[in-house]
């Protein structure tokens, strides 16, 4: 392994049962939280309410979309990059100019399809005749899962809130109907005969609010830029990986780290991995700091991925950032789909 960071861990727990007088340990579980987001933007977390038996049951739901056959996966391919719900094959994705060798399921807060959405994020997932084919088990072990991460996401930003002494529901309530799940299949690949560089996940910033992350297979690949270098984050069993979005980040001010990161193959080994993209709400404001300010410069939000080398870039990022005035988070998330969208 290259390095592996030693990052704070961070158990939920106490936080279960808080109430607002404030429990010691809950209160030291903020402090603590708090921290985490400040010194690296990333952690690892436990939780009495998730089990390594959960990581495993994801991990083999997982498994059995992938090895699917290409037809039948096809079936539900994603349509567009605004509204990203379904199968995302090898190369339809990418957020640079490499290759990314991993397909991708994506799906999200379970609609009811007799329910009108009120923006362009919300909408039924992409199931198609799964049921029929996996047994109904299998979608309710991924629909049970995603409520398992809004719960765990929402008890992250009950800690931060007794910890900064800030109310941050408003920012979020709504947002799990917006928020996505993302499955992962990476392929091994060696870049010494590629045309076209291959990465697993390009360098980046995750634009929401929090990150929550599993690697149940121990097949090494998640990197973090830490002091100018790339570290590995570790699998470690029934520990979840968090790690601040951009979102977070700018109304922080800059001081929660969103953390660059990006997946690279070990040459050998497939990998897995289940990634939930906890969102603020729709109409969630994006506060404008000066996009000169290092702090925040970095962030993908405020980049264009299609063009991460060249000189392009600059001009792009001018553009995106210029637009960004009262416009409202879910508006600018979809036109950034789009950036990544390759299909
Ligand atoms: O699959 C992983 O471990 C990380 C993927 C990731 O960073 C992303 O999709 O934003
Ligand atoms: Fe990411």
């Amino acid at each position: 392994m290259q390095n592996p960071i030693q990052l704070p861990v961070v158990d939920l727990s106490p936080l279960l049962d808080y109430v607002p007088s404030a429990t010691k340990s809950a209160s030291r579980i903020a402090f603590e939280l708090q921290n985490a987001c400040m010194s690296h933007g990333a952690f690892y977390v436990t939780c009495s309410s998730f089990s390594r038996d959960s990581e495993l049951k994801i991990l083999d739901s997982t498994r059995r979309f992938f090895n699917l056959p290409e037809s039948v996966k096809s079936n539900i391919s994603i349509k567009s990059g605004g509204f990203t719900r379904g199968y995302i094959a090898m190369g339809v994705e990418s957020g640079s100019h490499r290759v990314e060798s991993k397909e991708a399921l994506s799906y999200g807060y379970e609609w009811n399809p007799s329910d009108k959405p009120s923006n362009s994020l919300q909408g039924p997932n992409e199931w198609d005749n799964l049921d029929e084919i996996l047994g109904p088990e299998w979608r309710k072990s991924l629909n049970e899962f995603y409520s398992q991460m809004v719960f765990l996401a929402k008890l992250l930003v009950k800690g931060l809130e007794i910890a900064l002494h800030l109310e941050l529901q408003s920012y979020c309530t709504g947002g799990e109907t917006i928020s996505l799940m993302r499955l992962f299949h990476y392929f091994p690949y060696s870049n010494e005969q590629n045309e076209v560089e291959a990465i697993g996940s390009s360098p980046h910033t995750d634009w929401g609010f929090l990150t929550l992350l599993l690697q149940p297979d121990n097949v090494k690949g998640l990197q973090i830029f830490y002091d100018n270098e790339w570290r590995d984050i570790a699998s470690k069993p029934g520990h979840i990986v968090v790690n601040c979005g951009d979102y977070l980040s700018l109304i922080t001010k800059g001081s929660f780290i969103s953390p660059l990161h990006r997946v690279i193959s070990d040459g050998a080994n497939e990998r897995y991995s289940m990634v939930f993209f906890y969102y603020p709400k729709y109409d969630a404001h994006i506060p404008v700091i000066d996009v000169r300010d290092p702090k925040i410069h970095n962030l993908s939000i405020f980049k264009d991925q299609k063009y991460d080398k060249d000189d392009k870039r600059n001009e792009q990022k001018q553009e995106m950032s210029s637009n960004i005035d009262g416009v409202c988070f879910g508006e600018y998330i979809a036109r950034k789909w789009d950036q990544v969208y390759r299909g």
